[in-house]
């Protein structure tokens, strides 16, 4: 029997964290405040819109959102950026992926200013992290590093298998996992041999974007099991890219979806939030 990794628990110890440290900047009258632009209604992504504002009730983060219609223009959305850029009451922004096919998503992040970029998806935030700078991390890649450590997981000298090389999600796992001396192979949709080299995986992380996909053929007995996926199936329940039931009794830990990387994405998100009004705010 596997352990299972709780999300849920852990994030909720990070939000914790955040809290106090946001009650201190009070203290000094400094207040903190995210901006969130979502250009139309993607599910996974009002799902995510939801999660982080109670996340920024809770903390006492400042959420202002912005919800515009799927016909948005370039131009109206890079107006909105350069808007919170410029306002210095706004120490975060995060402009909701995906975008609609006619805006040019590239544009649009290298439009955010990197002081506020607490996604961490601006090449000045990606290059930090490549080098090993610091810097504003990806929420979901650093929330699955905490997770392991705060789990008691060792990464030092592991082999790390990433299957998946997105730039929100695949890509940055495996630069951070590398930068804690895992042996990191990432995979993706050319991999030949997949199932050979999950198997000589440790750590196994999961970010392919199909339901179930990670079966207990792929898995060796006792690795670690990261399940990043978000699906909704038939039913309207929410499940990963890991067939949580096979794959369970093999691995030695496994995180479930919902509960396990999710709510992480979100506690990171607030605490890069208010890593940036400590370094940049007024
Ligand atoms: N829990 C959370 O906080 C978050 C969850 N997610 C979820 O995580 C999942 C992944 O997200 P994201 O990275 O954005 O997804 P993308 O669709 O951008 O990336 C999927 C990656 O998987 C690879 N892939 C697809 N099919 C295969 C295959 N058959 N064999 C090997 N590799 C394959 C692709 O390869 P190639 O590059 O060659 O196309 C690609 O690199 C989604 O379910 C998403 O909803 C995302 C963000 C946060
Ligand atoms: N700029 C940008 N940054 C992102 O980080 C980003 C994004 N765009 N677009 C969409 C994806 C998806 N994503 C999720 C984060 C948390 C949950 C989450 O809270 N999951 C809970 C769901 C619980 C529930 O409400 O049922 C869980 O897994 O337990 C889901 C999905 C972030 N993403």
């Amino acid at each position: 029997m596997a352990k299972i990794i709780d999300g849920k628990k852990i994030s909720a110890e990070i939000k914790d964290e955040v809290k106090e440290e946001v009650a201190a900047l009070k203290k000094e009258g400094k207040e903190i405040a995210l901006a969130v632009i979502q250009v139309g209604a993607d599910p996974a992504s009002s799902v995510y819109v939801r999660n982080k504002k109670r996340a920024c009730e809770y903390t006492g983060i400042r959420s202002v959102s912005y919800e515009l219609p799927e016909e948005t223009t370039q131009e109206e959305l890079m107006k909105i950026v350069k808007e919170c850029n410029e306002d210095a009451a706004v120490n975060g922004i995060l402009v909701q992926l995906p975008l609609p096919k006619h805006i040019n998503e590239d544009e649009v992040l290298l439009a955010i200013d990197p002081k506020k970029d607490v996604d961490g998806f601006h090449p000045v935030s990606v290059g930090n992290m490549v080098i090993g700078e610091d810097g504003f991390l990806p929420c979901t890649p650093a929330g699955i590093i905490q997770l392991l450590k705060r789990s008691g997981v060792e990464i030092d000298g592991k082999e790390c298998v990433v299957i998946g090389r997105s730039n929100i999600v695949g890509k940055p796992m495996s630069i951070l996992l590398l930068r804690e001396n895992g042996t990191v192979t990432t995979c993706h949709s050319h991999t030949k041999n997949l199932k050979e080299i999950c198997k000589r995986a440790d750590i196994l992380v999961a970010a392919i974007g199909k339901p179930k996909f990670i079966d207990d053929s792929y898995v060796k007995e006792g690795a670690v099991v990261i399940d990043v996926g978000i699906h909704r199936n038939e039913n309207n329940k929410l499940c990963g890219d890991v067939d949580f039931d096979k794959v369970e009794p093999v691995a030695s830990a496994i995180t479930p979806v919902p509960g396990g990387v999710g709510p992480m994405t979100i506690a990171m998100l607030m605490k890069n939030c208010v890593e940036s009004k400590k370094l940049f705010g007024e």
